[in-house]
């Protein structure tokens, strides 16, 4: 083993890039809660330097991804496409199979330049996540409670309010509403027969309702859907555990650009129209499946410096106070103080472990689990 691989596997290296992120994070929802006065004062002002101070904390997790662990991301696209993107407002239908998936989507976010006002329809549980679901609130992500008699309102309240954002951004669904696990997959595929749909094998049956709102919603602001289909090279299953641990994987992204002025604005059609685009990206995934690729070139955004710089700048910051810390410990030599700190120290290792444990399939939610609406979460 090298000395480099020997670091990215060794304990100390992944304390040291939790504590980094933990205080960091901390400190950026503290310095959001104080951007409230600024939203009565200068509501678009506040919205930019929320973006910032969101980069800074989403930027690490994707500078573990493309620097720490050096995964590779690919992208087949349409050239003719290629320009528009990070240039304009876009909706992202991606399947949702892997537990980074939403990291893969955060780094192209990131090469493409709008990783700090990317947006996500996502599940309210993660709003109460520390540091990631509070930072979302300044974010202004759309959360739903997958109850849409509950939904239909405060979801479409949400996405009014990005009639007038301030910079591009890309909205993320995932249609599937919950990760894709081989039993979710029996039952939703129950529910497709019962309606008369083609069976998937590949993706769950997509919801559709959460798919129209938000496109009848952002209509006029947003110019495209991006259809991106992820998988992962040999088969493998990444994890964040994985990525933090410096493993290296290769993912590859087909994204299609479909205006948005094609999608029916009717609600049974625009509902039809995705049943039939799921089916489209079944058949891209048995295409993979079959030959490692997709269709089309690849045209790889390089990955940039900034997400380096940043977790540099936070890790140079908090390594002093850091040592500091260490040093008065060993120095004063009070029992006290040092069980006081150990026990901060296992309180913060079970509390990432706990966030970590978020991204986790088989911690996954039972929605989809069952074809009724009842015992969602
Ligand atoms: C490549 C570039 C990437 C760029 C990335 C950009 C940005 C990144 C930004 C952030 C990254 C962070 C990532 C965070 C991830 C978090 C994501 C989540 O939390 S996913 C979970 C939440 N999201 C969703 O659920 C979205 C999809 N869901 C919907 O749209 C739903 O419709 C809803 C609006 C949530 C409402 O849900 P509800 O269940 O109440 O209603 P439905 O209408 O959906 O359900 C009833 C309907 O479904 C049929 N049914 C019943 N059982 C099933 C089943 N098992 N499977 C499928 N269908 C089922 C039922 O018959 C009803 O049918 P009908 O409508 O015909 O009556
Ligand atoms: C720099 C690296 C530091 C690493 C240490 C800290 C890592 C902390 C990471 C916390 C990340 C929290 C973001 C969670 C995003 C989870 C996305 C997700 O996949 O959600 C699942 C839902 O879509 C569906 O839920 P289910 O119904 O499947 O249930």
């Amino acid at each position: 083993m090298s000395l480099v691989q020997l670091l990215k596997s060794h304990f100390l290296s992944h304390l040291f890039i939790c504590y980094v992120f933990l205080v960091s994070g901390l400190i950026i929802n503290l310095l959001q809660l104080c951007t409230l006065p600024l939203w009565l004062l200068n509501k678009q002002l506040a919205r930019k330097v929320n973006c910032r101070f969101a980069y800074t904390v989403s930027s690490q997790l994707v500078a573990a991804l493309e620097w720490w662990s050096g995964t590779e991301c690919s992208l087949y696209t349409d050239p003719k496409s290629y320009p528009l993107y990070g240039k304009e407002n876009a909706i992202v239908v991606l399947n949702h199979s892997f537990e980074i998936d939403f990291l893969c989507g955060w780094t192209f976010c990131e090469r493409f330049g709008v990783l700090g006002s990317s947006k996500v329809l996502a599940k309210k549980e993660l709003a109460y996540v520390p540091i990631i679901g509070w930072m979302w609130y300044f974010q202004e992500i759309v959360f739903c409670k997958r109850k849409w008699e509950e939904d239909r309102k405060t979801v479409t309240q949400s996405l009014q309010n990005l009639r007038d954002y301030p910079e591009n951004y890309w909205f993320l669904l995932y249609c599937e509403g919950t990760r894709f696990t081989t039993e979710k997959h029996r039952i939703s595929m129950q529910v497709a027969e019962t309606k008369g749909l083609p069976k998937l094998k590949y993706h769950l049956l997509p919801r559709t309702k959460g798919f129209w709102v938000t496109v009848q919603n952002l209509r006029g602001t947003v110019a495209a859907v991006y259809d991106s289909t992820l998988n992962f090279r040999n088969n493998v299953m990444p994890t964040l555990l994985g990525i933090l641990s410096g493993k290296k994987y290769h993912a590859d992204l087909y994204v299609r650009r479909i205006p948005l002025d094609v999608i029916p604005e009717d609600e049974s059609e625009c509902a039809d129209w995705l049943h039939k685009l799921y089916q489209e990206k079944d058949s891209f995934q048995d295409g993979y499946m079959q030959t490692g690729r997709y269709p089309g070139p690849i045209v790889s955004p390089p990955r940039r410096p900034w997400s380096l710089i940043n977790w540099l700048f936070w890790s140079c910051l908090l390594l002093y106070p850091l040592g500091l810390l260490l040093a008065q410990l060993i120095i004063s030599g009070s029992v006290m103080t040092i069980l006081s700190t150990v026990v901060l120290c296992t309180a913060a290792s079970v509390g990432v472990r706990w966030m970590i444990g978020q991204t986790e399939i088989n911690r996954s939610s039972n929605y989809g689990s069952k074809t009724t609406r009842q015992n969602n979460n």
